[in-house]
């Protein structure tokens, strides 16, 4: 007999509908340092999308302005119909630091967002996502008992959890060692393609922007603006094999030449 925990149906709403993202002449000042430049952007719905710069140009700020949790100083983003003016109900993000509570087994850190929302019965939606990020054996363990690769798994799946959009990632892979982000590289972009959301990652990484992306916008040096937006043509599930390709190679080349022009090195 099922509890009353899974016959509620929260946890069986359909995916979100992947929204477009629109900016206008989206600009930042942080007092009189102006951070972006006027830029000008459309993601649609459902693409997943990098956005690779050298630090400080701004990139934290544009994803944090798309999320609601800052405002422009100018120009105007959309996300569907709707104006982003508070932060964004219908999105799930991740950083780079997991903010996972120690106090809180895995299990009980990925239903915090459903605690908050106010969702009922999603224990079986975040055994599911546990299952899908190859972390359910540890649902009742506590964070400080996983890796730096395993907790971003946790941080993930609660992310999903209420069945988001939008996904954003600020940078959420670097703090782990190589082997790991190649592990984690290959998981998003399986988590992306399984689903129907508009994805954002941001990243020092070129190859990481390439492999996980269906496009990779490249930001200049502060103030952030845009120097090339580049469509990348893997079929998806991808393999990390293809990063020896030409055609891999050669998108990561002409990124990295508009950071060598301007004296910026990118990892
Ligand atoms: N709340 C703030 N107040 C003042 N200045 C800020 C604030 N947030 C960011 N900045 C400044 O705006 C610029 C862009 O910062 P941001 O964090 O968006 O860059 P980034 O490209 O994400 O950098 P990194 O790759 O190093 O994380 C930086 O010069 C930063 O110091």
């Amino acid at each position: 007999m099922l509890s009353a925990d899974q016959q509620s149906t929260d946890s069986e709403r359909p995916e979100a509908a992947a929204l477009p993202i629109v900016l206008e002449g989206v600009e930042k000042f942080y007092g009189g340092m102006q951070a972006i430049a006027p830029v000008s952007l459309t993601l649609a719905g459902g693409e997943a999308v990098s956005i690779v710069g050298p630090s400080g140009c701004g990139k934290s700020t544009l994803m944090r302005l798309i999320a609601g949790l800052d405002q422009p100083s100018g120009g105007e983003i959309r996300i569907g119909e709707t104006v982003v003016a508070a932060p964004v109900a219908d999105m799930g993000i991740v950083f780079q630091r997991d903010l996972l509570l120690d106090w809180r087994n895995v299990l009980d850190n990925v239903l915090l967002p459903a605690e908050i929302k106010g969702l009922q019965g999603m224990t079986p939606r975040a055994l599911e996502l546990l299952r899908e990020l190859d972390v359910a054996d540890f649902a009742k363990s506590y964070p400080w008992q996983l890796s730096g690769g395993m907790r971003q798994r946790v941080a993930i799946a609660r992310a999903l959890l209420a069945h988001p959009g939008l996904i954003f990632l600020d940078e959420p892979f670097s703090a782990l060692d190589a082997l790991t982000r190649d592990q984690m590289n290959v998981l998003l972009q399986q988590v992306q393609a399984s689903r129907n959301a508009t994805t954002l990652l941001i990243t020092h990484s070129i190859s990481e922007a390439i492999f996980c992306a269906d496009r990779v916008i490249v930001m200049s040096g502060r103030p952030g603006m845009i120097l090339d937006d580049i469509r990348v043509p893997f079929e998806r599930p991808r393999r990390l094999a293809i990063r020896e390709t030409a055609e891999f190679t050669a998108i990561g080349r002409r990124i990295r030449e508009h950071f060598e022009r301007a004296g910026d090195l990118v990892g």
